[in-house]
Formats: C-alpha cells, sequence, structure tokens
C-alpha cells in the first residue's frame, strides 16, 4: 500500500535534483492510485514535467553495476530487482545508486499483487479470463518471463559476475533475494507498467524491448487519444499536454500509445469501457491443405496462418477484415467456382461467419461472475468489464454481417422462392393441395423446404419457359449439371426416401404437372446439385433465395 509520505519524499527527492512540475499537483486515490491534476492553466508547448536524466533509470547503468562490455535486454530489470530486494549497496564506481533512488524505489509498490498484472493473479483467478484472447498469451509470457530470467542468471554464471552460482529463491520467510524469479518479476511489473522506451533518449537504439524509468511523469495515468509529447533534450525528460484538452483541476493523463483491452489489461493491469483501439482475435482452424489451396487461390491470410490457428484481427474500426470474409466464401466455394469467387460463396461464408460469431457471443453471455464466488472485487469488476469489450466486439461484427448481406441482396436483388413461386401459379396451387401451404414461412416452419425446391426446379427444368424469364436461368444450371454429374449408388440410396414419399403418388394426383416431363428419381438427384449451386438461406429472416451465378472479383 502506498504511503502518502512516500509520494511526498519522491516529491521532494525529484525536485531537489531539478525535477520541474510547478503546474502540476499529483494526489492519491486508493482506487486511481497516484494521478496529476492541472494547478494552472498552461500556454500552447509549455512543457508540464521535466525530469533531469540524473533521476533515469538507465539500461547503462545496468550494464555497468553488472560490469559487462554490451548491454544486454532485460539487465535492467535484475538492476531494479537489486536495488529494491538487496541489503548490500549497489555502486557505480564507488557512487551509491541505492542511496541515489532511495525516495524512488520507497515510492514503488511493493509486490506483484499490488501492481495487480493478470499474469500474477491467483490460478482460479486467471481462470476467468478462459476464452479470451487473454488468457493463452498468460501461459506464454509466464514462460517467457521464466525463459528471460533463467538465461539471464545463467549468463551472468557464465562471465562470473556477482555470485550467481545457485539460483537462489526465497531467502528464508518474507524475505526475497533480488536473484530470485519472485523479484525479477516484481520489476518486470515495474517495467511493464511504468517504462519508457529506451530509442526516446538514445537514437541509436534498435530494441524496442529495452526501457529506462523516468520517475515522476510515470505517476501519470493513461487515456486513449490523450494529445501529449515525450521529448529528450537537453539531458531531460519533456512531458508536454494538449492544454486543449485538459483545464485547471482536471487529471493530466500520458498516452501509453492508443492500445487495446487485451494489451492493457495484461501490461497495465486495467481496461477502458468504450475503447475505441479495442481488438480481438477470431482464430479459425483448417488443414494444412486448405491453406495452401486458399494461398494459390489468391486469398491474404494473417501472418503466422497455420493448422494451429489462422487469427484474423477484428477491430472497432474494422469488424469484418476483407481477408476474412473472403476466407469464409473460398471454404464454401463448390467444384463448379473453381477459380471463381461467386455471391453465392460470399454471401453462404458470411452466413457461416455469423453462425460462429453467435457461438462465441454465447460462451461470453453463458459466463456468469456469481459462479465465481468469493473472488477479490478488484479481479472481478475487470474481469467484467474485458469480458464485455470482447463480447462488444463479437456484436459488432455479428451486426456487420447482417449489414453487408442485406447490402449485397439490396445491390444483387436476387430471386426470392416466393416471387419464383407467384411466377409458376399452377405450381404455387399444387403446393396447397400437397402440403397444406404455398407460403414459404410455412414450408420452411414444416421442414419442406428441400421437397418444395427440388420439385420446384425439376418443374422448371420440364416447363415451357419464355425467353426472358426470371427461371431461365434455373433450368440452365440443372442442364448444365445434368451434362456433368455423376449420379453414385450412395446418391440414389440418399434421394430414394424422399422420391418414394412423393412419386407415384404426385403423377397420380396432379398429372397435368407431375406427369408433364421427366420427374424421375435421377432428375430430383440432379436437382439436389442445383440447389447447391443456386439456393442461399438468409438467416436473420429465414429468407430462401434462387442465385444466379455471378462472379465479384
Ligand atoms: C505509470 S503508472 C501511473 C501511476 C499510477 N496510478 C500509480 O499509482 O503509480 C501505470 C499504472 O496506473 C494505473 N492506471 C493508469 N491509467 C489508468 C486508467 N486510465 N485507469 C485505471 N488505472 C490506470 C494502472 O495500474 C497502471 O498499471
Amino acid at each position: 500500500m502506498m504511503l502518502k509520505s512516500n509520494l511526498e519524499n519522491l516529491l521532494d527527492w525529484s525536485k531537489s535534483h531539478g525535477a520541474y512540475f510547478e503546474n502540476v499537483e499529483f494526489a492519491f486515490d486508493k482506487d486511481r492510485g497516484v494521478y496529476g491534476i492541472l494547478k494552472h492553466e498552461v500556454n500552447l508547448d509549455e512543457p508540464l514535467i521535466i525530469v533531469p536524466e540524473a533521476l533515469f533509470i538507465t539500461p547503462e547503468m545496468a550494464t555497468k553495476v553488472f560490469g559487462l562490455d554490451e548491454p544486454v535486454e532485460a539487465l535492467s530489470l535484475l538492476l531494479l530487482a537489486k536495488l529494491k530486494f538487496d541489503r548490500k549497496e549497489t555502486l557505480i564506481n564507488g557512487y551509491s545508486l541505492s542511496k541515489m533512488f532511495e525516495p524512488y524505489i520507497a515510492f514503488l509498490p511493493n509486490s506483484c499483487s499490488e501492481i495487480g498484472l493478470p499474469l500474477f493473479w491467483t490460478d482460479r483467478e486467471q481462470e476467468l479470463l478462459k476464452g479470451t484472447d487473454a488468457y493463452p498469451r498468460l501461459e506464454q509470457k509466464r514462460k517467457e518471463l521464466h525463459k528471460e530470467w533463467s538465461s539471464l542468471m545463467s549468463l551472468l554464471d557464465e562471465h562470473n559476475k556477482l555470485d550467481l552460482v545457485t539460483k537462489e529463491t526465497t531467502q528464508g520467510k518474507g524475505i526475497v533475494s533480488w536473484k530470485s524469479f519472485e523479484a525479477y518479476a516484481w520489476a518486470h511489473s515495474i517495467y511493464c507498467t511504468r517504462a519508457f522506451p529506451n530509442f526516446l533518449r538514445e537514437q541509436s537504439e534498435r530494441n524496442l524491448n529495452i526501457g529506462f524509468l523516468c520517475p515522476i511523469v510515470d505517476l501519470l495515468n493513461h487515456k486513449n487519444g490523450e494529445k501529449v509529447t515525450w521529448t529528450c533534450a537537453d539531458n531531460s525528460f519533456v512531458f508536454r499536454a494538449s492544454p486543449k484538452c485538459i483545464r485547471r483541476g482536471e487529471e493530466v493523463y500520458n498516452n501509453y500509445g492508443d492500445k487495446s483491452n487485451t494489451e492493457l489489461l495484461l501490461n497495465y493491469g486495467f481496461v477502458l469501457d468504450d475503447n475505441e483501439s479495442e481488438t480481438t482475435a477470431l482464430t479459425l482452424k483448417v488443414e494444412e491443405k486448405v491453406i495452401e489451396a486458399g494461398i494459390n487461390f489468391g486469398l491474404k491470410l494473417p501472418l503466422g496462418a497455420s493448422a494451429n490457428g489462422i487469427s484474423f484481427n477484428i477491430s472497432l474500426a474494422t469488424p469484418l477484415p476483407n481477408e476474412l470474409l473472403r476466407f469464409m466464401g473460398f471454404l464454401h466455394q463448390l467444384k463448379s467456382e473453381k477459380n471463381q469467387y461467386t455471391l453465392r460463396m460470399h454471401l453462404e461464408g458470411i452466413s457461416k461467419l455469423r453462425d460462429i460469431l453467435v457461438s462465441r457471443i454465447a460462451t461470453f453471455k453463458t459466463w456468469k461472475a456469481e459462479e465465481h464466488a468469493n473472488t477479490n472485487k478488484k479481479v472481478m469488476e475487470l474481469v467484467k468489464r474485458y469480458r464485455s469489450s470482447q463480447k462488444s466486439l463479437f456484436q459488432r461484427a455479428c451486426q456487420s454481417c447482417d449489414s453487408t448481406e442485406k447490402s449485397l441482396i439490396q445491390k444483387y436483388k436476387p430471386l426470392t422462392l416466393q416471387r419464383a413461386l407467384k411466377s409458376d401459379s399452377e405450381f404455387e396451387k399444387c403446393l396447397t393441395l400437397i402440403f397444406g401451404t404455398n407460403k414459404v414461412n410455412e414450408i420452411e416452419k414444416k421442414g419442406l423446404s428441400d421437397q418444395v425446391l427440388l420439385l420446384f426446379i425439376v418443374r422448371c427444368k420440364n416447363r415451357e419457359l419464355s425467353r426472358d424469364s426470371p427461371l431461365r436461368f434455373i433450368r440452365e444450371t440443372y442442364e448444365n449439371v445434368s451434362t456433368t454429374i455423376e449420379i453414385t449408388r450412395e446418391d440414389v440410396v440418399e434421394y430414394s426416401d424422399l422420391y418414394h414419399s412423393l412419386f407415384p403418388y404426385l403423377s397420380q394426383k396432379i398429372p397435368e404437372v407431375f406427369a408433364a416431363g421427366d420427374y424421375s428419381a435421377k432428375s430430383m438427384i440432379i436437382a439436389g446439385t442445383v440447389v447447391d449451386r443456386i439456393v442461399f438461406k438468409r438467416n436473420v429472416n429465414g429468407e430462401l433465395y434462387l442465385l444466379q451465378k455471378i462472379i465479384l472479383d
């Protein structure tokens, strides 16, 4: 728990070393931690905070303390762990870093649990994140952190730097050795939540993971979209905020970079409601050969696509990425659509994608906070807000499926089955005689759409159609299928029951329609393939469409 006196000591210490923050006041609140408030309005471009470099904890210090020739990534974390947990002084050429940074180290949160990164939550708390993007990243992060600490220890051991012969864990009850993983984990949490990228002060720095600590500026909380500038000039860090965004008495925010809630949660331990930078991943699994075929087809797949999963990024700005839509369409390509991307594939892909999104949303909806009683209140609140922001993105993507589908239907105006039936009144009448209704929605409700579609398609083939009939494409598709189809025994078995449930009964009962032309079992099997090629069912309203082949680019 942060003590008020620790904050005061930190501020006095920084001022005595030349830090400037005349127009910012720092306050503490148990829910928000420390935060800055604007004391006086400032002019445009006037720095709000200036921190001289003497107050930075830098990677070069770590290289010197550990007597290495070259900088090593993450060595700064070990230096921080040493400053915090080593009771012996940490010196560079006799100069005591421990004494210099004592007020800063004393101010920092004392434990990983105080900092609150999910990586250091209990197993039960972490399990609350199951089903979100954050959960699989925790396991990966835990392994990486352990490996990083282990290799750092081995490296120092190899160079005979310090007495690192044994990897210590804890030194007796309550005392943490600075060489332990616990100490390293604490330093990791501090760097994760407070460090600035080292390239700000070292232009030659290529490694984006190397950071430095800059007291005082690190007391500011984050807001996405806040206009701030960070400059390293004249041996100081200069922080400016846009005076247009803040007024006297308001909070002075930093901007850690516009980040998604997954990044904020994992790296800073908080989330933002209505985060405009929110993203999530939809991971789909297909066999390697499908990925290869997709690439040959010209699909652009996200980096890292493999049989282990293809992760498509869904964001508020782009809830339905084009590559995801095309991939879904490709998965529903028929042999007759080889090397083509058709309207049917596109609509079918959107519809199947919607099913996947609906089931993802359902898993979020069935998760109940009440089933996880006795959980730390703060953690539970955070998990609820995070899960809700992930769910909203899937909902947004689902709404986008509906609006994309709607605009495609409006654009291409495909023939509905209802309209198609209307154009053949004789057949329409037969439906009432056979099934008791000629309304498509009732036919659909009774589970009779397959029979009606098959009969109608065969009817289109057997009947006279004018040259400009909107049904001509149905007959043409039938003729096309009949010249290429290879009927197998399985096809005959599959259609047998259905065929015998209709014939010869129909040809005897309504011979003027069902005895005129070819209503053989073979014609039904052909019509079955025609259904695959032209029929699309819109899930939102159950409407059935008969689609002409339209090739999209
Ligand atoms: C660099 S520190 C900022 C100062 C911090 N409030 C403190 O008490 O020292 C970053 C931490 O502040 C908290 N924080 C920053 N911005 C926040 C926000 N918008 N909402 C909630 N917590 C925030 C998080 O705990 C984060 O890990």
